[in-house]
């Protein structure tokens, strides 16, 4: 699959004092080139072969290989010769969605500079931005380099204009490359040796590791990604995690080119993995800090687990399915410690989960994930975002919507704003609106800004005036009448006809705001078989009797499962 160079056995880490260490990472929008970047930078250090299947290949995950995106962090080590010196490069490859952005700040933390990338046919984007603002406040080198300048339409002049006006870096900082064709790439390895500084990180200090990522291997348990702060470590030691303080044998660590490659020891200003016999990744947290147990230290400052901003109930598809997806879920999420995953239960759907992911990408990343990787069908509901609800009587808060912060102008042809909105408005369907409106040139970011009062509201849908509890949402009140009415005509289409009128409502308290009735109608599958064939008789019935199996009675009214599946899906894109 990768092909590591030859000489993979022979490094001597202890010939790497600090100095000639260079931790950095690659941060840009989305699609700005990045993984090609890494690839050609593996190439060029001789860490992996030049081949067409080396293409991405930081990105491991076949979703990622699909989208074209990258979800999870990877890590590279890269040996290369510069004015007659070796030096060891970490890589750390970084995704450039906005649902990621805790992993490019964690990315961050092991670093001491990054390659701002701008694509130079689209200039500085949301991202671009927001990763920008990562690297500055946590003070690192920032080298900006424009790439694809192959494009016909490529316009370097006009983005290194936006690179000065807008995050104050001179011009002539900046590297014009081709990530596609290697053009200068050779320079963006110079500028990281000459311009990144070394690690500050002694090895006469105890042992000091944050730990950045980290990954679950069935075999070896958690594998931890490390930078190491100060002193060295080795096979054998005890180790202490600063966050749980329990204590653990190293089994096996070594660098990461990208391949693992076991070394049997760290030092002073590495980065690779480690592995001792951690079973959950919750044991490594990300941003903990790992020490000798003989030498306890202080922990590094900045630890902050990801919060879940976006919420979805999920469900097997068929209840029989229950135990395979419970095993499915628990396996991803042992990979990925930002999920965060309750039991929940639907009278309509059976026995579920409702999982928080940190944004939609997220997400639809994880259930797609959950279907490639761990071949389950899952029902997944509607996304909602967490409110805090403030319980009186009647007293309810002004009305908010998006409010505009500033606005600067980044050349005569884009505009970058700042609005406040309300996250509802943003999870579900805004950035697919926002790009068809601006016909794919807006990009967008966000941030958490934190609770704001709202004049939400809760409504039900009853059928037959009874309530359906798994159907109950939170709706702004100015939304409450269209997204009642789409809810009930949803229902309609979806509910057969039975013996009976029922009337579909949507109701805020006592009052009902939209409604639709589904008529009365007796179904008698014999109808059409007069005539003496019984066996053909009794096949209808029992079909007709498989059929009521996959309904659901609410009071007297029979619901089939699908019905709820295509209210509380989210709308296929
Ligand atoms: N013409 C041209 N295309 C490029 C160049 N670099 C990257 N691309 C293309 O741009 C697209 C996105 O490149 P990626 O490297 O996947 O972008 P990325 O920034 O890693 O994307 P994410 O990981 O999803 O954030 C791909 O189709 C690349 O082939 C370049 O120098 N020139």
């Amino acid at each position: 699959m990768i092909s590591t160079q030859t000489d993979k056995d022979a490094v001597d880490l202890s010939k790497f004092p600090a100095d000639r260490i260079r931790n950095f990472c690659i941060i840009a929008h989305i699609d700005h080139g990045k993984s090609t970047l890494a690839d050609r930078l593996l190439e060029m250090t001789g860490a992996i072969a030049k081949t067409e299947k080396n293409k991405q290949v930081l990105d491991k995950l076949q979703v990622e290989r699909e989208r074209g995106i990258t979800v999870k962090a990877q890590t590279a080590s890269l040996f290369y010769n510069h004015e007659g010196q070796q030096y060891l490069l970490n890589l750390i490859d970084t995704p450039g969605h906005v649902d990621f952005s805790y992993e490019v700040s964690r990315s961050i933390s092991a670093c001491q500079g990054v390659l701002l990338i701008v694509d130079a046919n689209q200039g500085i984007q949301a991202q671009t931005v927001a990763n920008f603002y990562l690297a500055f406040e946590a003070q690192l080198a920032i080298i900006p380099v424009i790439n694809k300048i192959d494009l016909k339409n490529a316009d370097p002049e006009r983005v290194e204009s936006q690179i000065e006006k807008v995050f104050d870096i001179p011009r002539e900082e900046c590297i014009r490359i081709s990530a596609k064709l290697g053009t200068n790439v050779e320079n963006v390895l110079q500028a990281v040796v000459d311009r990144i500084p070394p690690p500050e990180a002694s090895i006469d200090d105890p042992f000091k590791a944050l730990v950045f990522d980290s990954n679950f291997d069935h075999y070896r348990g958690v594998v931890a990604n490390i930078a190491v702060f100060g002193g060295r470590v080795k096979k054998g030691d005890r180790i202490v995690s600063a966050y749980l303080g329990k204590t653990y044998e190293v089994n096996e660590l070594g660098l990461l080119r990208p391949d693992e490659h076991s070394t049997g020891k760290l030092f002073a200003g590495q980065v690779g993995y480690i592995v001792a016999g951690m079973k959950d990744v919750k044991e490594a947290q990300i941003g903990d800090t790992l020490y000798l147990q003989e030498q306890p230290v202080e922990a590094l400052p900045g630890f902050k687990p990801a919060k879940a901003m976006v919420f979805a109930g999920m469900y097997p598809m068929d209840q029989s399915e229950y135990q395979g997806l419970r095993s499915a879920i628990e396996k991803l999420t042992l990979n990925d410690s930002s999920v965060t995953v309750q039991r929940d239960s639907s009278l309509a759907l059976g026995a579920g989960w409702r999982l928080g992911f940190l944004g939609l990408l997220h997400m639809e990343v994880f259930n797609q994930r959950l279907e490639q990787e761990y071949n389950a069908s899952v029902i997944v509901t509607a996304p909602t975002v967490p409110y805090k609800a403030v319980l009186s009587s009647a007293k309810l808060i002004k009305n908010r919507r998006a409010v505009q912060k500033n606005m600067l102008y980044i050349d005569d042809q884009r505009v970058m704003m700042k609005y406040l909105f309300p996250l509802n408005e943003v999870v579900v369907d805004f950035y697919d609106l926002l790009k068809s409106l601006s016909s794919g040139y807006a990009s967008f970011d966000y941030e958490n800004a934190g609770y704001q009062a709202a004049d939400l509201i809760k409504m039900d849908i009853l059928l037959n005036g009874r309530p359906v509890e798994e159907l109950i949402t939170i709706v702004h009140r100015d939304r409450a009448y269209s997204s009642g009415k789409a809810m009930c005509e949803r229902l309609k289409d979806s509910i057969p006809r039975q013996m009976f009128e029922i009337a579909v409502q949507a109701a805020i308290g006592s009052k009902v705001i939209a409604r639709e009735t589904i008529k009365a109608y007796k179904k008698n599958v014999l109808a059409k078989c007069y005539g003496g064939d019984i066996t053909r008789k009794m096949k209808l019935l029992k079909k007709q009797a498989e059929g009521k199996k996959k309904m659901r009675l609410i009071g007297s009214v029979e619901v089939p499962k699908d019905a709820f599946i295509n209210v509380l899906k989210r709308k296929q894109k």
